[in-house]
């Protein structure tokens, strides 16, 4: 997977408002109503990064995920960090966490 140049990455991130970009990672955090419900989001991403293997890194606090992706195999965004960015915005919504 080829890492993506500023200017895709640019367009690439205002389909995605939540999300901002810091150097080589798109991060974003999530607000669930509760912990069990933080917990139930993680699971639903845990499922759609075994789909996609394509991994974030999940920081859990209390009902707040801080969630950041990247493709370490490139060293650097790639295309596969924009579909689970989007798949993670779903489950998001879904839950009902803004
Ligand atoms: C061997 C396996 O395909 C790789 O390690 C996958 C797994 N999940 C991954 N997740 C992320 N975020 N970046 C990767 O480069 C990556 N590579």
């Amino acid at each position: 997977m080829e890492r993506l140049d500023d200017d895709a990455i640019t367009a690439r991130l205002r389909e995605i408002p939540d999300w901002h970009r810091e150097g080589d990672e798109i991060r974003r955090t999530i607000v669930a109503p509760d912990f069990r419900t933080a917990i139930a989001v993680v699971n639903d991403i845990a499922e759609q990064a075994e789909a996609l293997n394509h991994h974030p890194d999940i920081d859990i606090r209390w009902r707040k995920l801080h969630l950041t992706l990247t493709t370490h195999d490139a060293g650097g965004l790639t295309q596969n960090d924009f579909v689970l960015a989007l798949r993670i915005d779903t489950i998001a919504a879904d839950h009902a966490a803004s």
